[in-house]
């Protein structure tokens, strides 16, 4: 199995976790990255089961996740174009900031292109259960190994909702805790983007976490029958096209949608789900506006 990393962060993410990137068919990492020609891309996805788009440009200080979306669109759109027509049975992993639009920016794309499996197409939200899980065990003096916070919605400050009530093992927080860890682990990304001064955002927590979902995903695609990760998926969970929420990865994708997250809320959290709709709803909907408009290249 070869996962395509489409930037530089190739290195951070096989060094991090040790994924076996297979990139023998390609000369460098950053042939990928800074490609010129439809031709060279081409020849590196063939035959490619996990691609990884991470490519695009990070938030400065005071900017939002949607800010990006002027550059971010296109380029993710003309990977996808380029996925479509070389390896359409991949896995694709979007990382590409504004993930709340990049995802159906990248299924109105494939739909034109008449490849479109919505088991298969992902917008990485895992770096949001990390902070999540590292937040949490930090505030309970818990082993970090041991805590699992789902995270549920989209990819952008309210839009990012910890079901801390579903963290295990079960923990009792004060309202207080709660609020204060919700939007702890909401502004998580803008923190870093803050303290990076202009120099990016979270660049190596973000190659953790898409190493841990690359290795959840190629865990499935070898048959491993026990692979559960959030992520940000065609859903029907709620009433909105996209959401996240934790799902259970099989050799053709989402298996399932772990939708008995959504039940037994608490109140804070029904409220925050009820919050975060119209954000993400608009998000989505910018997304595929965006994609309706743009005829799709010929392969
Ligand atoms: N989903 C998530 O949780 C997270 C998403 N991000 C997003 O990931 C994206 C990348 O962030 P960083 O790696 O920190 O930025 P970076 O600037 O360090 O790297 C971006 C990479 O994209 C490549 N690139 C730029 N335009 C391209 C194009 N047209 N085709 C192919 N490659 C191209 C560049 O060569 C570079 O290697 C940003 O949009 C950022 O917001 C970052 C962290 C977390
Ligand atoms: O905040 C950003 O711009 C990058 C990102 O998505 C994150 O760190 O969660």
């Amino acid at each position: 199995m070869s996962p395509l990393v489409s930037s530089l962060n190739l290195y951070d993410i096989a060094n991090v976790k040790g994924v076996a990137a297979d990139l023998s068919h390609c000369n460098t990492p950053a042939q990928v990255s800074d490609f010129t020609g439809a031709s060279e891309l081409a020849d590196c996805l063939k035959g490619v089961n996990v691609v990884v788009i991470p490519a695009g440009v990070p938030r400065k200080p005071g900017m939002t996740r949607d800010d990006l979306f002027n550059i971010n669109a296109s380029i993710v759109k003309t990977l996808v174009e380029a996925v479509a027509d070389n390896c359409p049975e991949a896995f694709i992993h979007v990382i590409s900031n504004p993930v709340n639009s990049t995802v159906p920016i990248a299924a109105e794309v494939l739909k034109q292109k008449g490849v479109y499996d919505p088991k298969k197409l992902f917008g990485v939200t895992t770096l949001d259960v990390v902070r999540a899980n590292t937040f949490v065990a930090q505030k309970k003096n818990l082993r970090l190994i041991d805590v699992d916070v789902p995270v549920i919605g989209g990819h952008a400050g309210i839009t990012i909702l910890p079901l801390l009530s579903k963290t295990k093992p079960s923990v009792s927080f004060t309202d207080e805790e709660i609020h204060e860890l919700t939007v702890r682990i909401q502004n998580a990304g803008t923190e870093v983007v803050e303290a990076k001064a202009g120099a990016g955002s979270a660049t190596l927590s973000m190659a953790y976490a898409a190493a841990r979902f690359v290795e959840s995903s190629l865990r499935a695609l070898d048959g491993d029958g026990d692979v559960y990760e959030c992520a940000y998926v065609q859903s029907d969970v709620t009433d909105l096209p996209f959401f996240a929420s934790r799902i259970k990865l099989g050799k053709k994708g989402v298996e399932a949608l772990i939708s008995s997250d959504l039940q037994g809320l608490t109140e804070y959290e029904l409220k925050a789900v009820e919050a975060l709709k119209g954000e993400l709803k608009s998000s989505i909907e910018k997304g595929i506006g965006f994609a309706q408009k743009q005829p799709v290249a010929a392969a």
